[in-house]
């Protein structure tokens, strides 16, 4: 798939098996003798192409943020692809576990050497920050499955930047950048990953030695998870409880060297290993840790908001005590990006498969048409374009609310971190939610052949659904958005300001019905009345139970489902409206072309919600059914609007095939071709007769076993 590298074949050992069976797989492919296989492109998508009617390069640039960025995007992948060594020969997904960890690693060594001698001097630090998604987009040509470094860039060195002194951070992290060393974040134990508070390592401080004692107390405190602990790691930030002078301080994070520099091997008193096949990730050796009364010395532990001092005295350096959970905020604001970028390239795989596959008559003794013609699957697909174009724009969006709070914080001011903290955990939760259901949906979309591996859907699934549980679990995230969602209401009803992106409370609280409008102003308002009136619920049923006699705690555990649904539809409403918002904004200065279809995509995501959600807006608004059939009819139009347009739509994220690594998704859709070449090297097809025949089914076939 894509243009298949060489170069490689005496690194690995699976690679000589390949050799092997490749006299087997050229006999197979005598097929081409029959003119079976073609190599020339499918021209149902080039018919595609052609009837698209806009400028496809103009919406790559929006979606990267100028063309300036789309210029660096281009070089920057072309560097790292015209290496040629990026793909591998044998697909990784059929490899075992070992040889697939030992090329993870090649890979990503050689990825690495890349970033670090031509990417790096091309762009300096700015790439591992808001331009990381270039570096994320390029890794994909790489792996298919995931690096096992991804946590050193994705925590181990953001921990050390926003945990670290100024004197911590000039020594670790030249190391942590020149990978001298390499790190990942381990806080999630075998007993807990969500309650934090509750973590169970213990770092004491002796202040004879100047050192802290690690250690795991018990079998529930052994770290379990991080990503790249298992075998690649030497370093790793662990979250600790924190004891000095005889009291317990609260999780904090130390920079613990758990293996020898030199030899790879565990140091005394350092447990750590593997944590076994997973669903997805097998290629990141997630690890499990313990420690026996494991020494570090005092200025291992990351000092920023708040140190120990050598006689063991505690100082509190932050003015806010959930400073320390920042780089878990700052990985959730990442991973919107994250996910928008993985459904863009489902789509694209699903999209393309779609205007190649033919199926079924619509009339009889017509010819087939192109799936993409059913409305049904019309409506599969589309809304999942819409939806990258809503994550990303929400994400470039949050970047920046991001970068504001943080500039505000380091001249003091952390007034504005809950508002931060409730966007980006129901950003989180619902971007990659939505994103795992949606890629599913692309899965399904290409029936049987969506099932193969080589498409490339699985993987995506299966790495997409871990992001709605790591970083903090879809329900606990909303939860915690709804806490500050509850205190809002509180503040809007006593008539005092809100924060901004809550201010439609205000009107709310007066107890307007909102009269339904099918402009897209109209759907967002109504969107916001509806969260609105899920919140004025929860709160209502909280005050009963409590006038009933429950504590609050009890009250609010009671009201749960109440609020999660109501963080949810704030949420759904704030990215329905910066979604507009933000188009409106970046096709301003957009050709005709550009600006209609955008809209349309837009007004489609809004109609999706709205009759996703007809229940909330006849319970919470005053919308009518006449309301609900003009909004289904006129998503119905806007299906056929964007039809023409999809294909054009998907090319726009711009995928080249080696990012794609989709058998049903190459550009050129020569779908069939790929699935077979494929095919032909899975390692059962490696001889003609597996030795099982002999070994069981003949004796069995014979009556001999
Ligand atoms: C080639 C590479 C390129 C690089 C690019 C990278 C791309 C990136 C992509 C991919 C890389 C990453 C891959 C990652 C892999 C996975 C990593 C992991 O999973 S690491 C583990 C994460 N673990 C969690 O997230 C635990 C979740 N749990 C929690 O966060 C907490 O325990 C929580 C929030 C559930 C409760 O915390 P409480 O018990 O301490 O807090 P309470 O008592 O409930 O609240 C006190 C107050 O503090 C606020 N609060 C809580 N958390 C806050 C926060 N973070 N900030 C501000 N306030 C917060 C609360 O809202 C509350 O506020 P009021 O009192 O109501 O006003
Ligand atoms: C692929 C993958 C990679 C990971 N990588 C890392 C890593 O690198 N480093 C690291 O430290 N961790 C990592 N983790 C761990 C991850 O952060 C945790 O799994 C996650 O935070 C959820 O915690 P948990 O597993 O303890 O689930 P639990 O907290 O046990 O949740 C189980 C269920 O209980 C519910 N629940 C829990 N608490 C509440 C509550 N208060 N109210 C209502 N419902 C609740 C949840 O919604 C969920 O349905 C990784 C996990 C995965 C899957």
């Amino acid at each position: 798939m894509g243009t298949r590298c060489e170069g490689l074949r005496d690194s690995l050992s699976p690679i000589a098996y390949y050799e092997e069976y490749s006299h087997f797989r050229l006999d197979c492919l005598k097929i081409d003798d029959n003119k079976e296989l073609s190599m020339s492109a499918n021209e149902d998508l080039a018919k595609e192409r052609a009837r698209c009617d806009f400028n496809v390069s103009e919406i790559t640039n929006i979606l990267d943020g100028g063309i300036e960025r789309t210029k660096q995007r281009k070089k920057i992948e072309s560097i790292a692809l015209s290496n040629g060594k990026c793909c591998d020969v044998t697909p990784e997904e059929t490899l075992g576990p070992k040889e697939r960890y030992e090329n993870a690693i090649r890979k990503s060594c050689l990825y690495t050497k890349i970033v670090k001698d031509q990417v790096l001097t091309l762009t300096g630090l700015e790439v591992l920050g808001s331009n990381s998604s270039v570096l994320r987009r390029t890794a994909d040509a790489f792996f298919k499955d995931i690096s096992p470094f991804l946590l050193h860039l994705g925590m181990f060195v953001p921990t050390i930047m926003g945990q670290g002194t100024p004197e911590q951070q000039s020594y670790w992290l030249p190391r942590a950048l020149d990978f001298q060393i390499i790190g990942t974040y381990a806080q999630t134990e075998l007993g807990h990953g969500t309650f934090i508070r509750g973590l169970e390592t213990t770092a004491t401080y002796d202040p004879d030695t100047e050192e802290f004692v690690i250690h795991s107390p018990r079998l529930t405190s052994y770290k379990w998870w991080a990503g790249g602990l298992g075998k690649t790691s030497n370093y790793c930030i662990v979250v600790a409880q924190l004891y000095t002078q005889g009291k317990c301080y609260g999780i904090h994070p130390f920079i613990v060297q758990i293996r020898d520099e030199d030899t790879h091997m565990p140091l005394p008193g350092v447990r750590v290993g593997e944590i076994g096949p997973r669903m997805g990730f097998n290629t990141a050796d997630n690890g499990f840790l313990g420690f026996d009364h494991y020494r570090i010395p005092r200025n291992h532990m990351l000092m920023k908001n708040s140190q120990v001092l050598k006689d063991g005295t505690y100082v509190k350096v932050a003015s806010h005590s959930k400073l320390t959970y920042g780089t878990m905020v700052f990985v959730r604001v990442m991973l919107v990006n994250e996910v928008a970028f993985n459904l863009a390239k489902a789509a694209t795989i699903a999209v393309r498969y779609s205007a190649v596959r033919r199926q079924s008559e619509k009339i009889s003794g017509e010819p087939e048409p192109q799936i993409i013609d059913y409305v049904t699957q019309q409506h599969k697909l589309f809304v999942c374009i819409a939806t990258a174009h809503a994550l990303q724009l929400s994400s470039n969006w949050l970047w920046k609310t991001f970068s504001a709070v943080l500039a505000d914080m380091r001249g003091g001011n952390t007034e504005n971190l809950p508002e931060l903290h409730a966007l980006s955990s129901c950003l989180k939760a619902l971007s990659t939610s939505d994103s795992a259901a949606l890629i599913e949906q692309c899965r399904l979309a290409c029936g049987g052949h969506g099932y193969m591996l080589s498409s490339n859907l699985p993987l995506l699934y299966s790495f997409v659904t871990a992001t709605r549980t790591y970083e903090g679990d879809y329900t606990v995230l909303l939860l915690q958005t709804a806490r500050f969602l509850i205190k809002a209401w509180e503040q809007a009803e006593s008539g005092n300001p809100v924060t901004p992106t809550v201010s439609y409370m205000e009107e709310a609280v007066v107890g307007n019905k909102y009269k339904w409008n099918g402009s897209a102003e109209g759907i967002i308002k109504a969107a916001y009345y509806v969260a609105a009136g899920k919140i004025s619920s929860s709160v209502t049923s909280i005050r009963k139970r409590m006038k009933n006699g429950k504590a609050f705690e009890d009250a609010w555990e009671l009201t749960g489902v109440q609020l999660v649904a109501a963080a949810e539809a704030h949420c759904r409403a704030v990215i329905c409206d910066v979604y507009r918002k933000e188009t409106v904004r970046l096709t301003a200065n957009s050709s005709p072309n550009v600006k209609t279809v955008m809209d349309q995509l837009n007004m489609l995501y809004l109609s999706h919600w709205a009759l996703e959600r007809t229940g909330d807006l006849l319970r919470y608004t005053s919308t009518t059914e006449d309301d609900i059939i003009s909004c289904q009819q006129r998503y119905e139009e806007l299906l056929a609007a964007i039809r023409p347009n999809a294909v054009g739509l998907v090319d726009a994220f711009d995928f080249p095939d080696e990012i794609l690594q989709s058998t049903l998704g190459a550009y050129d859709g020569r779908v069939y071709e790929r699935l077979m070449e494929e095919a032909l090297k899975s390692p059962l097809n490696a001889e003609p007769v597996n030795r099982s025949f002999h070994q069981y089914l003949k004796p069995l076939m014979q009556g001999k076993l």
